[in-house]
């Protein structure tokens, strides 16, 4: 007979007291979680934050508990270093300039192979390994995302970068849905053509911040595999852990290669009406958990210029 059959006095309080700590925590999250209690979150994904498969494991888990704890979290999802494998292996090269990839006809139908069939497929399946959760879609379903040829200016020239889309439309509605739904939508960032019958390759990180505008988010979190905006990149690892967006704009110029859509997105969507934007370290297991719901953020936050900045 087992010693709680018996009856033993000391085995239930002991058992009662090694439970304390998980209330504790529990009990430290209500705050947080009574202040984010039905907002909309917008989490960006990056493909260089995918790396293992513990990581997107963990990542699932976070989403799906913010979404059982009352929040609604949408997922846009990049796969930068995916599509650069599977050109690879077609023998295609990837070209970027301004930050952008040269996409040609032959790569978009890569991009959008790679993006909706396999990185936004895998994410729908982690997700939905915790219930009927996620429901994937491109930003060409429902019109979701409109674009038209985005031409960036280079060295004073407009460049020609092939089916790389500026976004010029955003319709919530197919989100709008299936969040009323309590549903999770997972959205590559593909773009409907304002101007032909095609489709456009989008940054991720600039789909995530015009979604995150869009929506009234409460809050962008962009996972990357970097701590956050480091001051002096690439000569120090100090990282800005918070910046108003009128800093931010004075620091964009200085900024180079995957940085920039990241902090432009961030200072769009702040100045779109979202309260907070922020770029964290994916390479950290629940980073979005610990982003959430502690004190302390792990990466940099960008904010109002009501709010300020970094403190002294
Ligand atoms: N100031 C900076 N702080 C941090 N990272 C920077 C900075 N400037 C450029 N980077 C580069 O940006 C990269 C993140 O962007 P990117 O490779 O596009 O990631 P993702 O796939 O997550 O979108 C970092 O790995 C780093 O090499
Ligand atoms: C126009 C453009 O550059 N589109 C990106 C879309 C994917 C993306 O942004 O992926 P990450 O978030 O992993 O970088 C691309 O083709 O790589």
């Amino acid at each position: 007979m087992s010693d709680e059959k018996a009856g033993q006095p000391g085995t239930g309080t002991a058992r009662k007291h090694t439970a304390l700590p998980k209330a504790q925590i529990l009990i430290e999250a209500l705050p947080w979680l009574t202040r984010h209690n039905g907002k909309v979150v917008v989490i960006k994904f990056g493909g260089n934050a995918m790396i293992d498969e513990d990581l997107k494991a963990a990542f699932a888990q976070d989403v799906v508990f913010l979404r059982q704890a009352g929040l609604r979290p949408v997922v846009v999802h990049g796969g930068g270093p995916q599509i650069n494998a599977q050109l690879d292996k077609q023998g295609l090269v990837s070209e970027f300039k301004a930050g952008l990839r040269v996409t040609t006809p032959e790569a978009m139908d890569v991009v959008r192979m790679v993006l909706a069939g396999q990185v936004q497929r895998e994410l729908v399946g982690l997700l939905n390994q915790h219930g009927p959760l996620a429901v994937g879609m491109t930003g060409e379903d429902a019109h979701t995302i409109t674009a038209a040829r985005h031409t960036p200016e280079i060295d004073g020239e407009l460049v020609d970068i092939g089916r790389v889309g500026e976004i010029t439309a955003i319709d919530t509605g197919a989100i709008e849905a299936l969040l009323a739904d309590g549903r999770i939508p997972v959205i590559s960032s593909i773009a409907r053509s304002a101007d032909d019958h095609h489709v456009y390759n989008v940054n991720a990180d600039t789909a995530a911040a015009a979604l995150a505008a869009a929506l009234g988010a409460e809050t962008l979190m962009v996972l990357t595999d970097v701590e956050g905006l480091y001051a002096d990149w690439p000569s120090s690892d100090e990282v800005i852990s918070r910046l108003t967006v009128s800093e931010l704009e004075k620091l964009l110029p200085e900024l180079s290669s995957g940085m920039v859509p990241k902090m432009e997105g961030c200072l769009h969507a702040v100045r779109g009406g979202v309260s907070t934007a922020r770029v964290i370290d994916g390479r950290v297991p629940h980073s979005i958990l610990l982003e959430i719901f502690t004190d302390e953020g792990i990466g940099t936050m960008v904010v109002p210029d009501a709010q300020g900045g970094e403190p002294a």
